[in-house]
């Protein structure tokens, strides 16, 4: 790509709607932790660490980044993992960015939930003063693990919230998509709901257009993160267009976990024609190999996009951010 193009995409002001914390872990700072935290890794150095990152799916990331996760024990820990993201992120043109975080990978491990919350969020606050870039964080719970952990997960969080007010706005649903349909959260996310969050949960990954349709029927949620199996559903791309309705949509790792084989058969080109409020996101750039704007770049190139394209995704990830957001600007 000519230099040129590169600066209009990076100058773009673009916010990032899809990105696990725990994701942006880079195998260096992974050995750091480990040896801060006297945490034995099973892998000789960096380069052993890298060099496991063959995925054949979904299942098979997830397990290498609970265990990359694992070296994370500290408020400082937490704080230093957000702070290398956003400082990453400051060079890309990223204005913005909604931070999923896994508290029952932690809490499991005996980490405190408030030291979670008090490193990311301290990295949160320090990266508005230092860059202007605008935040919050989406608690996500792990699917695979059950409603009831779920809830107790919220219990525990709860009497943090006034503390997080400002960064804490959202609830998520991650992990393993298959045998995990959304209506196993429904009641968590009525919950959710009434308490006020913004509800977003990942949909249409490796798992069906059912699921799609069921996040949004019986989760209520505002966006989908993911969803591009939506495309097997015309009627369900119909409501998702009309509704405008928006995909998180994360194309290096879709390549990297072969929901795609190749980045010239992504529909991301094709639900944008159709009208589908599409964003490009990072989703695990440290797993994935880039950050939000080599998403932009590795698709742009990919699938021919124009510029109106790369405006069009720009425009469409600002308008998605969740809503207290779009009303301030
Ligand atoms: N791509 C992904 N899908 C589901 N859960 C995740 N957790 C981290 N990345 C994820
Ligand atoms: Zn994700």
């Amino acid at each position: 790509m000519s230099p040129d193009r590169l600066t209009f995409i990076r100058q773009l002001p673009k916010a990032e709607l899809h990105v696990h914390i725990e994701g942006t872990l880079e195998p260096d700072l992974i050995f750091r932790l480990a040896q801060r935290n006297g945490v034995t890794l099973p892998y000789a150095d960096v380069d052993a660490l890298r060099a496991a990152y063959q995925f054949t799916n979904l299942q098979s990331f997830l397990d290498l980044y609970y265990a990359g996760a694992a070296v994370l024990l500290t408020e400082q820990d937490f704080y230093d993992m957000t702070m290398a993201y956003l400082t990453r992120i400051a060079q890309d043109g990223v204005v913005h960015t909604e931070i999923m975080f896994d508290p029952q990978t932690h809490t499991e491990r005996g980490v405190p939930i408030a030291d979670v919350f008090a490193g990311i969020a301290r990295a949160l606050r320090e990266g508005k003063a230092k860059w202007g870039i605008t935040s919050c964080l989406i608690m996500s719970f792990l699917r695979h693990l059950s409603e009831q952990a779920a809830f107790d997960t919220l219990d525990e969080a709860l009497p943090l919230r006034a503390d997080y007010a400002d960064v804490w706005l959202g609830i998520g649903l991650d992990s393993g998509e298959q045998g995990n349909p959304p209506e196993k959260f429904e009641r968590v996310y009525a919950r959710c709901r009434e308490l006020g969050f913004y509800l977003v949960a990942h949909a249409g990954e490796e798992g069906p257009a059912d699921y799609v349709s069921g996040a949004l029927d019986k989760l209520n949620v505002i966006r989908i993160d993911h969803g591009v199996r939506s495309e097997e559903d015309p009627a369900l791309v119909a409501r998702l267009a009309a509704r405008r309705i928006p995909l998180t949509v994360c194309p290096l790792s879709n390549l990297k976990l072969k929901v795609v084989n190749d980045m010239r058969e992504h529909n991301l080109k094709r639900l944008l024609d159709q009208g589908l409020c599409v964003t490009i996101n990072s989703d695990d750039p440290a797993y994935f190999g880039g950050y939000l704007l080599d998403n932009y770049v590795a698709v742009a190139q990919a699938l021919d996009l124009d510029d109106e394209d790369l405006v069009k995704l720009a425009r469409n990830s600002m308008d998605a951010r969740f809503p207290v957001f779009v009303s301030q600007s």
